[in-house]
């Protein structure tokens, strides 16, 4: 290793040709060793807990691995399509009173029965874009795709076993064509998926006609990015859930009144986000989604889409309708960082780590009790703005004393 050190500094070894040489673990380690003292930092910590060899396909040019704090919230019901029981929720966070939070509004949801939850649209998109001559041709790659969606899905069929193609939507703009092409993707997210399988799809395209791939993701996917495509179409599982809550558990559990939480549903969560034109409307679905997401080996990126949830509260004969829908939870059992030791375990204490029976059933219970989830921490919030107790909260759980 010490060799290694040395040709760095000579300039003879760029960082990432490591791993030629080197055991992933020792390549880690002469890096960090190089970097910190290059920098004239100490990144000891860093090292601790790391292993390289199980995060060679997760990372490049690794130097360890960071520690970000682990709770449990719940036990949360959900009555779902595919979930049905009670689950303790992993959160990874840095935010005190986050899993506090989500905490309590689990216990209310569990007491009053659970969540119900379900799956109400489940494909993963991937849109390249075409460059076309005209708005003629544009108009003729339109009907094309329509009359050779079988050619694209057997194209896309052989490069994977648990995806499918279920849609080739064209959206035009002068001589650009996006076509989303939206695919089934078991219990994987389905982004790598997707993105081969979309490939294998263009080159029919490209073979064809005269359209040309110019970009094998042409941002109409939409992929990491805010968009009202997909907040209004989906993207990955579309989740909707919800719970009754009785009048005297709103009072016990969080200390409010039904009333006080819709009037801070309507004047905050749907008037005040129209106002500041989000996508959207609700308090903090992102928190939870990124929590869970870092815990379970999600794309923690991919809470961009998740976080244009809909939450939505009303009295009901003196009780709490509260209800959120996630359009784009988009999340796998299997694939990316689900099998990195520590999130694995995280899917395990959910009961969905691997593929479902059948392939896909591990996901949508998944998606369906992140977005319980997503409910308890609306809920929660919501609750703590109407009792005046959300800065209390976070000075007393989040700030050292
Ligand atoms: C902090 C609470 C929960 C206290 O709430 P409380 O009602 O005073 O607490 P409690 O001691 O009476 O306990 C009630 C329940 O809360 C839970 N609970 C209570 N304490 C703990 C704890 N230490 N650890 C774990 N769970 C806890 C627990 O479930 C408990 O029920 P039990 O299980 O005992 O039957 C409440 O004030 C609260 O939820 N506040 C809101 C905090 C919050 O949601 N923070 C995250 C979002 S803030 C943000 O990042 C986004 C924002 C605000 O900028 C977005 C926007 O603009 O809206
Ligand atoms: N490529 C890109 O543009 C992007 C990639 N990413 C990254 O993509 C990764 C996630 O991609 P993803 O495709 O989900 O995962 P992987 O690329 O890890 O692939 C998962 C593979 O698991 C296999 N598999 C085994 N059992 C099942 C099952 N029950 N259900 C579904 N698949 C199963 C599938 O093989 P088979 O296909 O042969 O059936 C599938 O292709 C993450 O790391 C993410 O960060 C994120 C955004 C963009």
């Amino acid at each position: 290793m010490e060799d290694a050190v040395e040709r760095l500094r000579d300039g003879e070894l760029a960082l990432h040709e490591l791993e030629d040489e080197l055991p992933p673990d020792e390549a880690a380690d002469a890096r960090r060793r190089y970097v910190a003292d290059l920098e004239g930092v100490t990144l000891d910590e860093m090292g601790e807990v790391h292993d390289a060899q199980e995060a060679a396909t997760n990372v490049e040019n690794a130097v360890g691995a960071t520690r970000i704090p682990l709770g449990v919230a719940g036990p949360l019901g959900v009555k779902g399509g595919y979930a049905s029981g009670e689950y303790r929720l992993p959160m990874a966070t840095t935010e005190g009173a986050l899993v506090a939070s989500t905490n309590r509004g689990c216990s209310a949801i569990t007491e009053a029965g659970g969540a119900t939850a379900r799956v109400l649209k489940d494909g993963m998109t991937r849109a390249p874009v075409f460059r076309v001559s005209g708005v003629d041709a544009a108009a003729e790659l339109t009907d094309w795709l329509a009359e050779n969606f079988d050619a694209l899905r057997d194209s896309a069929s052989e490069t994977t076993g648990h995806g499918e193609l279920t849609d080739a939507e064209p959206y035009v703009a002068g001589d650009n064509v996006y076509v989303r092409f939206t695919y089934s993707t078991g219990d994987a997210m389905g982004m790598n998926m997707a993105t081969v399988a979309t490939r294998a799809a263009s080159e029919v395209v490209e073979d064809e006609t005269d359209a040309e791939l110019v970009a094998l993701s042409g941002n109409v996917c939409a992929d990491k990015k805010p968009a009202a495509i997909n907040a209004v179409e989906g993207r990955g599982r579309t989740v909707a859930a919800d719970v009754l809550l009785p009048r005297e558990v709103v009072r016990e559990k969080l200390k409010t009144t039904p009333e006080a939480v819709a009037e801070v549903n309507e004047r905050k969560t749907l008037v005040g986000s129209a106002r500041a034109g989000t996508l959207g409307a609700n308090a903090h679905a992102a928190n939870v989604l990124s929590a869970v997401y870092v815990a379970t080996g999600q794309d923690p990126a991919q809470v961009v889409e998740g976080s244009s949830a809909y939450t939505t509260a009303s009295v009901r004969d003196g009780d709490l309708y509260v209800s959120t829908t996630v359009p784009a939870v988009e999340v796998g059992t299997v694939g990316g960082g689900t099998r990195l030791p520590t999130q694995n375990e995280a899917l395990e204490l959910l009961g969905v780590a691997g593929g479902g029976e059948p392939a896909g059933a591990n996901a949508r219970e998944l998606a369906e009790v992140v977005a319980g989830g997503v409910l308890a921490g609306e809920l929660s919030l919501h609750a703590a703005l109407a009792s005046r107790h959300l800065e209390e909260a976070h000075t007393r759980l989040g700030r050292d004393a």
